[in-house]
């Protein structure tokens, strides 16, 4: 690349530095994209770059393989239902252990290496996340999986603190019901509520796939845009692991984010390319089709 176009390609990102100088972005980093050290430093630079460009990135991270593998060291056994972990006293544990202590730990010193930035924090810190004891859907039927719970609030003073202080939120989706029992909470269900409460500008999932395929798993049916009501179509036939997903995005579009978008964080610095470019990465979900 000549200077010319390296001069391109910076400026290329001035309509969007202008756009979002201020605005929220929440940022899902699934465990199946925390692939290797050199894509987890990449992901903690765009948070970094981000950060310093003027936008407020709060990071809600997974680890659904980093808790199967500790399950499996422990000897625990464990199934998904309907897309989500069937979570038992003694599993809860575990997934308290490795996104508290494990996951989360390791991005904020990921994220650290440049600066003073990241603070770690769970649902459990200053009310975050409330959550409420949910079923999963298995053919249309609710199945009963133990301590898994869905967002009934959020305090968003608790990232706000934190964001307004120059720093960026790191947060793991363990939450409390209202009577103080920890539960398990799908990563993207958590960003995708936390997304609504701090008003975002854009919900960004990062997963292992390219985005959503309309016909999975045909490599050309990729969805470059979908409106949420095509969406909220899609969902029945939708495979287990995009259904928390993608109905995070309709959640997170239907109450007030003006986009969510799922992009294969297997790419290095896919954030940076999402945010600062033209060309769209992914898929990208918008509201409602004008009626
Ligand atoms: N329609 C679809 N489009 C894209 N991926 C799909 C689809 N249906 C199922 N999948 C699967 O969902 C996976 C992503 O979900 P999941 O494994 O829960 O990721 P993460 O850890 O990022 O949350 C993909 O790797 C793919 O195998
Ligand atoms: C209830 C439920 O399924 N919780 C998830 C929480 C972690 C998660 O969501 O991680 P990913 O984003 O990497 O999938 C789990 O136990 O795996």
């Amino acid at each position: 690349m000549n200077a010319h176009e390296k001069a391109g390609v910076l400026i290329e990102a001035l309509p969007w530095l202008q756009r979002f100088r201020g605005a929220t972005v929440v940022v899902k980093y699934g465990g199946n994209a925390m692939v290797d050290d050199e894509l987890k430093r990449a992901f903690a630079q765009d948070m970094v770059f981000l950060k310093l460009a003027g936008l407020h990135p709060v990071v809600v991270h997974g680890g659904g393989p980093q808790i199967a593998a500790m399950l499996k060291r422990l000897g625990i056994e464990s199934e998904f239902r309907g897309g989500l972990r069937v979570t038992t006293p003694e599993a809860m544990d575990v997934v308290r252990m490795v996104l508290v202590g494990q996951v989360q730990r390791e991005l904020v010193g990921l994220i650290n290496e440049h600066g003073p930035f990241a603070v770690g924090l769970s649902g459990e810190d200053a009310h975050l996340l409330t959550a409420a004891r949910r079923p999963a859907m298995v053919d249309g039927e609710p199945v009963d999986i133990g301590l898994v719970g869905d967002i009934v609030d959020v305090n968003p003073e608790a990232v706000l603190d934190i964001v307004h202080a120059g720093r960026i939120p790191v947060v793991s989706t363990v939450a409390p019901d209202v009577d103080g029992v920890v539960h398990n909470v799908n990563a993207d269900t958590a960003a995708g509520a936390v997304a609504v409460a701090l008003k975002a500008e854009k919900l960004v999932v990062l997963t292992d796939v390219e985005g959503l395929y309309a016909d999975w798993p045909d490599k050309s049916s990729l969805l470059h845009q979908v409106r949420a009501d095509q969406l909220e179509k899609m969902l029945p036939d939708l495979d287990s692991g995009m259904v928390p997903k993608m109905e995070a995005c309709l959640r997170a579009v239907r109450g007030g984010v003006p986009e969510a978008h799922v992009i294969d964080g297997r790419l290095a610095h896919s954030v940076l390319l999402e945010v600062f470019t033209s060309e769209g990465v992914g898929t990208m979900v918008l509201g409602d089709s004008e009626a």
